[in-house]
């Protein structure tokens, strides 16, 4: 028996938002497999603990990230400016499959780590210029379940939720993140980390 090959249960499902192209991908990784990584990166990656600068005052960012990615390439958001370190074994394993399954090429992953439900990460869109002209997000989820938030930036009403599980696979491409924003807000439900993996492509 593989463990490891799940392919089959793998279901895709197209979020049918407005000036967005979002597909979650259930189960890419399968779960056994999902949680072995989890414990590696909770392990083994150097998670900083980042600042972010609101209104001349200086706070903790509400969860642990680190940056990894190809030499020479540095990624700055909200302030922050982050240099890569190279990519692991696992890293590469994972970015592997996502470029196998998208036909794309990723180049750096951000990863942010969610100790528990009281971190979290606020309304923001990923529309950094390093990023270019509609960017791709291809973000694997690891460890506990979390929600996941939109709202339209113009049409106030357009939100949407769903929950990022173990082993899936959220990607956002095309105008995403030029008309929506994204959120993972705080939740007393959750006590267990959940690690996120968003790979990009930097220019
Ligand atoms: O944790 C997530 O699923 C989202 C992470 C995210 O939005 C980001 O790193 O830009
Ligand atoms: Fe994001």
């Amino acid at each position: 028996m593989d463990l490891f090959s799940s392919e089959e249960n793998k279901q895709i499902i197209n979020l049918e938002l407005p000036d967005a192209d979002i597909q979650y991908v259930d189960r890419f990784i399968d779960p056994y497999r999902a949680k072995l990584y989890s414990n590696t990166f909770l392990d083994k990656v150097s998670w900083q603990q980042d600042t972010i600068k609101l209104f001349g005052k200086t706070f903790n960012q509400p969860r642990l990230t680190a940056l990894y990615g190809s030499e020479g390439k540095s990624y700055s958001y909200s302030g922050i400016t982050m240099k890569p370190t190279p990519f692991t074994p696992e890293l590469i394993e994972i970015k592997k499959r996502i470029e196998k399954f998208t036909s794309l090429q990723f180049n750096a992953v951000l990863l942010n780590l969610y100790r528990d439900g009281n971190d979290s990460n606020g309304w923001h869109s990923d529309d950094e210029k390093e990023l270019g002209d509609n960017p791709v997000i291809a973000s694997v989820s690891l460890g506990a379940g979390r929600q996941f938030q939109l709202k339209h930036k113009i049409v106030k009403h357009l939100r949407h939720k769903l929950e990022l599980e173990n082993g899936s696979l959220l990607l956002m491409k095309g105008t995403t993140q030029k008309y929506w924003k994204h959120q993972i807000p705080k939740t007393e439900k959750i006590t267990s980390p959940r690690i996120n993996l968003t790979f990009r492509y930097i220019y």
